[in-house]
């Protein structure tokens, strides 16, 4: 018998406004998987991202999570089932960055909601902003607080959208080892990625959105071939064996 997958689109197709950004996407993604999620700008990964989410509401299509269908689950269900961490790293007030990391953990059990928050915050080796307010840190020390919020639900699916976005390179680097870490846990974690060497180096899978279709999917070298490079992302790529295993290099075309 084969397993539930965390999360299962099929033929999921999304307008905004009269233009069609999400086209008869059909994916499933089960336990364990790193997922990075690639495509230029206006790709609709965004898009697909808050569908799942609930946030956006598909023209055709059916998603679910764990077995149940999206629709039929309340707020609640929902935030058990999946961590979101939107792209936009607005926090509407300024509390103190261990209280917004703890709302990630309060749906589930309000006593411990606490030192799941901190914990969280050490996994993103962000301790010492506990007590700072978010609306008082850079926009770095704010995205390690958002992720950290995500960190401390334990939801089977983590939705990152651009999670490493104005990070300094040992941030990019600390955060996909944590996503990495947490899908080797056992969690399901989908992250939308432009650094798409990034994404060759941490993924297990990637998925090529283009137009709002689905391009490529499988693994990083299968997905990043010469022909979606180029035709995708108008790039050049070459892989090369390294001591990390393959790295993907990229130039313009
Ligand atoms: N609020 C909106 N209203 C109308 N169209 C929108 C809105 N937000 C995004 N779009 C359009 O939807 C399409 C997909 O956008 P989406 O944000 O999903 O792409 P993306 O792949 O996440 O892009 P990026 O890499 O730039 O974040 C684009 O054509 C975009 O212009």
């Amino acid at each position: 018998m084969s397993a539930t997958p965390r999360l299962k689109i099929e033929g999921l197709s999304l307008s905004r406004g009269k233009r069609a950004v999400v086209r008869d996407v059909s994916l499933s993604m089960m336990p364990g998987e790193l997922v990075a999620l690639v495509g230029p700008n206006g790709a609709g990964k965004t898009s697909l991202i808050q569908a799942v989410c609930g946030l956006l509401k598909p023209d055709a299509g059916r998603v679910w999570l764990e077995g149940a269908e999206l629709v039929t689950l309340g707020p609640r269900d929902r935030a058990r089932a999946l961590a979101y961490l939107p792209q936009d790293g607005t926090v509407a007030w300024n509390l103190p960055a261990l209280e917004v990391v703890a709302l990630g953990a309060g749906f589930l059990q309000t006593d411990g909601a606490r030192p799941r928050a901190m914990a969280a915050l050490e996994e993103v080796e962000a301790s010492a902003l506990a007590d700072r307010g978010v609306a008082e840190l850079s926009g770095g020390e704010r995205a390690r607080v958002l992720l950290a919020r995500v960190l401390a639900s334990d939801a089977g699916l983590i939705l990152a959208d651009e999670p490493v976005a104005g990070l300094d390179p040992e941030g990019q680097l600390l955060v996909l080892e944590r996503l990495k870490a947490r899908a080797g846990a056992g969690q399901t974690v989908v992250a939308s990625l432009h650094d798409l060497s990034l994404a060759a180096r941490f993924a297990d899978r990637v998925i090529v959105m283009d137009q709002g279709e689905v391009r490529a999917d499988g693994s990083p070298a299968g997905a990043l071939d010469t022909a979606v490079l180029r035709d995708v992302f108008g790039l050049g790529g070459r892989w090369l064996d390294s001591e990390d295993g393959p790295v993907l290099t990229l130039a313009r075309l």
